[in-house]
């Protein structure tokens, strides 16, 4: 039996606009209706297997269901009917996927590890590799009842090195003298001479600037420039990768002289951006982005290009620009990423924690997801455990309440990718389960996002929901939601518990899963909250989700409204 402990009702007249807008404000009343009476149970279960449930078409518009099913993402579903919604993990998973994990039943093995957005970084790899990519996390979640999406990650236009003329790596010793060379060359190169894909690179470089290769995987000193040719000494041997990224020094800092009028979006990266809408991509991951204008140039671009589908752009902080115009480009994104990798090639390395932090807390605040990456879980391409410093890392930004986690070479590349997805995982795990244990809520005071009055009333009652959640230590929190932007709202209030997000369209469903918290079912649902909630309660009941008695707040973007109550 349903019963409904209590309604707090934020009320308007029922809106003439579509339902996805809220309701006129001078409307907006606050009242406390009378307890519900129990809930009959209207809505049958399906009997169709989740397979069956879910019709994603490949630019995540809706198709026709069956009128009562729901589609929930086979792992969590497990973790749901096994653990019980309160042990789910909130914090998201990310793996770089390469030529590791391209098959299907690697790919597979890391979808069953709890991989929750598969990217794929535009650097390596041509477009139809690419291709069969997507299209193998596009049968695994159509097939396999899986919801995982896809990150497309660009290339961009930093300095780096040309590809070593086909040589796995070179090494460079102490002491000698290598070329760096602006000029093209035909295979195999002249001996230690490596090309630079960037034409003013012999202009800007001074002798003494100080050349390092991956942020110091091996360091020169400049020692003569020759026209096209750069004359550097080694001063820390180490070993060269094709590609490799290339920083040079002046008195304590990377200097960047016309450099920093490369374009952060090239000709190869417009195409490799038509190929990810083509594909309906879920996300763009722009590198090394500098401003948010080349964010919001990109936008209007999906914009005009992708009916329908919604494509959220991710800004990598990779760079000093970026932490230059730091707010404006998270407000301008969809969302963000710490790229630890290449931002540690551009500033000293002991100011990247406190500058991932910042973002974080940032992200946080303007309600933007955010992804930690790089080198969380590096020695893992080699070994199969991780280092003890790997765990701390792993567990600081779990701490800090990044939504996601990332794996690069660990997934790409490395020995054991499912090892180290199922490490982040079981970190992530202990690190949620120990922050509430110890009832750490953060004291963080969230400012307000909206800048609407209607969206001024979504946050509070989120904010409020999540402090119910809290105190009552309810199960789950209920949202049916849209646009996801409800749903969003309250991953930021960081609740105790997880947030079923409930939304009509495949692609909402497959981006929420970059945030924290959320689980995101697909339903169709009506402007109805009675009847959405007895035929969620009886889908998820019938299949061992949810069960009698668990404690539910529900919200809904469309009815302002808070409630508390029991499923039945
Ligand atoms: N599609 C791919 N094909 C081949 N190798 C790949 C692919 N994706 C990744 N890798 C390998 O995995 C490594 C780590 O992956 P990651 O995506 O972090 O690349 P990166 O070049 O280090 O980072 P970024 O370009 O994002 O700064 C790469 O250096 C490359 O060797
Ligand atoms: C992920 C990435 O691009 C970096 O860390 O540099
Ligand atoms: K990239
Ligand atoms: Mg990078």
């Amino acid at each position: 039996m349903a019963a409904a402990h209590s309604l707090l009702h934020l009320a308007a007249p029922k809106p003439p606009a579509p339902a996805s807008t809220h309701p006129p404000l001078g409307a907006a009343l606050l009242g406390l209706l009378p307890a519900r009476r129990p809930h009959r149970l209207v809505a049958s279960c399906s009997s169709a297997h989740p397979d069956l449930a879910a019709f994603p078409n490949p630019n995540g518009l809706l198709v026709a269901e069956p009128a009562d099913s729901i589609s929930a993402e086979v792992a969590t579903e497990t973790e749901l009917r096994e653990n019980g919604p309160r042990s789910t993990r909130r914090t998201k998973l990310v793996c770089t996927v390469g030529p590791a994990t391209c098959g299907p039943a690697e790919l597979e093995a890391l979808a069953v590890g709890g991989m929750n957005v598969a990217r794929l970084n535009m650097c390596h790899g041509d477009r139809e590799w690419h291709q069969k990519v997507i299209d193998a996390v596009r049968r695994l979640n159509e097939e396999k009842g899986h919801a995982i999406a896809v990150m497309m990650d660009t290339e961009g236009s930093e300095i780096h090195m040309g590809d070593l003329g086909g040589a796995p790596a070179a090494k460079a010793e102490d002491g000698e003298i290598w070329t760096f060379s602006v000029r093209s060359f035909e295979a195999p190169l002249p001996e230690l001479t490596v090309h630079v894909n960037y034409e003013g690179f012999a202009e800007d470089v001074r002798v003494g600037d100080d050349l390092l290769v991956d942020g110091g995987m091996a360091r020169f000193e400049v020692v003569e420039k020759l026209g096209p040719d750069v004359k550097c000494r080694c001063t820390d041997p180490g070993l060269l990768l094709p590609r490799a990224n290339l920083t040079f020094w002046r008195d304590g800092s990377v200097v960047r002289e016309k450099n920093a009028m490369l374009p952060t979006i090239t000709s190869k990266d417009w195409l490799d951006i038509d190929f990810g809408i083509a594909e309906g991509v879920d996300f763009i991951a722009v590198s090394f982005v500098k401003s948010a204008e080349v964010i919001n140039h990109l936008k209007s671009y999906i914009a005009a290009r992708s009916r329908g589908s919604d494509i959220a752009v991710i800004a990598k902080i990779e760079s000093i620009d970026s932490l230059t115009n730091l707010e404006e480009i998270i407000r301008a994104s969809d969302g963000a990423m710490v790229a630890r990798g290449d931002l540690g090639a551009q500033i000293p390395l002991e100011q990247v924690p406190s500058i991932q932090q910042k973002i974080v807390k940032l992200c946080r605040q303007l309600n933007k997801p955010v992804i930690v990456a790089s080198q969380l879980l590096e020695s893992m391409i080699e070994y199969p455990i991780p280092t003890r410093a790997e765990v701390a890392d792993v567990s600081e930004a779990v701490h800090q309440r990044a939504d996601a986690l990332m794996l690069s070479g660990e997934s790409a590349m490395g020995r054991y990718p499912d090892k180290a997805l199922s490490v982040l995982s079981s970190v992530s795990l202990r690190i949620e389960r120990w922050w509430r244990e110890e009832k750490h809520h953060e004291a963080l005071e969230l400012e307000d996002v909206s800048s609407s009055f209607s969206g001024k009333i979504s946050e509070e009652i989120c904010i409020s929901a999540a402090k119910m959640a809290n105190k009552l230590e309810v199960d789950a929190v209920f949202v049916y939601t849209k646009g996801g932007h409800m749903a969003s709202l309250l991953s930021r209030c960081r609740p105790d518990c997880p947030i079923f997000a409930f939304t009509n369209s495949t692609s909402v469903r497959r981006r929420l899963n970059l945030q924290w918290g959320l689980i995101p079912f697909r339903l169709t649902f009506s402007d109805d909250m009675e009847s959405n909630l007895n035929r969620t309660f009886s889908l998820l009941k019938a299949r061992g989700m949810i069960k009698s008695g668990d404690l539910v707040i529900a919200l809904s973007d469309m009815l302002q409204s808070i409630q508390v109550m029991n499923v039945p």
